[in-house]
């Protein structure tokens, strides 16, 4: 028989956190809206490697959801979160409430600047204020050295690099890549609002992103019409794929690239089909 998976500690207020966390040393922090997938599981393996102990903190964040976002129905389950952190070794989960993280009004809260207006920030306002905010108040209760991001959420993870320089956080942001269910879906915890109708029109974001990449010889232009002729197909289909943006900008500032453009870059889709709104990207080197 094999041994029972010891349960990591669980946290449910900042007062629980601080006693909990003062028992671990080097701690890798795996912020989560919850719903863990595989893609959060590469996370917590990423952070394992990285440190002594990794928490987990599970908060669906309602500062960073503007009006008629699905902050409501966003999945929540966090036995089952529970039970995946076990399985990955996890020491602490910090599942906090609102309550708890917004005892008042949010007055204070960080700037994203220009490169938090872009892209999503341009179709989600106030998105990346909402996002480091959040971000910064979990740093300061877990104070963890090593905090691990997805390349999956390629603008947020160029925002949280930006906010630990320009603001001389002492924490090390580690990138973890973009995990793909067997179809070539990349994760995440909104695919589970897809119908499987919508699921086989939304395959269309990773082809189109893997059309482009097979294109980059030819530069930007190239790589954008070879990935835009995917997308315009998956708007006819049914159900259709609506494209809010589909952009190749430098992969540390997030401005468009031009034909001249030498180094990192990312390609970038973001579409709605049916009711859910869906982002991927694939990181090149022109
Ligand atoms: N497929 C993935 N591969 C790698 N990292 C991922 C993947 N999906 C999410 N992440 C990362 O997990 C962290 C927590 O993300 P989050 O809980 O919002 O998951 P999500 O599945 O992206 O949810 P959503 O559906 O809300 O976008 C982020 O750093 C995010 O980039
Ligand atoms: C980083 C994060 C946990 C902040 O709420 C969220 O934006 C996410 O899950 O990517
Ligand atoms: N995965 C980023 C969090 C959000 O979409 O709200």
């Amino acid at each position: 028989m094999t041994d029972p998976i010891p349960a990591p500690a669980l946290a449910r207020t900042p007062e629980e956190l601080r006693r909990l966390r003062s028992r671990l040393g080097r701690v890798a922090l795996v912020p989560t809206m919850g719903a863990l997938h595989s893609g959060h599981r590469s996370l917590i393996a990423a952070a394992r490697e990285h440190a002594d102990a990794v928490v987990v903190s599970v908060f669906v964040n309602p500062l960073q959801f503007g009006p008629g976002e699905d902050y409501e129905r966003y999945p929540r389950d966090l036995d089952a979160d529970l039970a995946v952190c076990a399985e990955e070794g996890v020491a602490l989960v910090f599942a906090p409430s609102v309550e708890d993280m917004y005892p008042g009004e949010q007055i204070v809260r960080v700037d994203p600047g220009p490169m938090g207006a872009v892209l999503e920030g341009a179709f989600r306002p106030g998105f990346f204020g909402g996002v480091l905010t959040v971000v910064n108040k979990l740093f300061n209760l877990v104070r963890p050295d090593i905090a691990v991001f997805g390349q999956k959420d390629a603008q947020q993870l160029a925002l949280v690099r930006r906010m630990v320089r320009d603001l001389n956080m002492p924490v090390t942001v580690v990138a973890a890549p973009t995990m793909r269910d067997p179809d070539n879906l990349a994760s995440s915890s909104r695919n589970a609002y897809l119908s499987p109708e919508e699921r086989r029109s939304a395959l269309a974001l990773s082809r189109a992103l893997l059309a482009g990449a097979d294109a980059s010889v030819t530069g930007p232009v190239g790589i954008l019409s070879a990935a835009r002729a995917v997308l315009d197909e998956a708007a006819q289909a049914t159900p259709p794929v609506t494209v809010d943006y589909l952009a190749l900008v430098d992969a540390a500032t997030f401005t468009e690239v031009a034909g001249d453009h030498r180094g990192d870059a990312v390609l970038l889709v973001a579409a709605r089909v049916g009711r859910t709104r869906l982002i991927d990207n694939v990181p090149l080197t022109l």
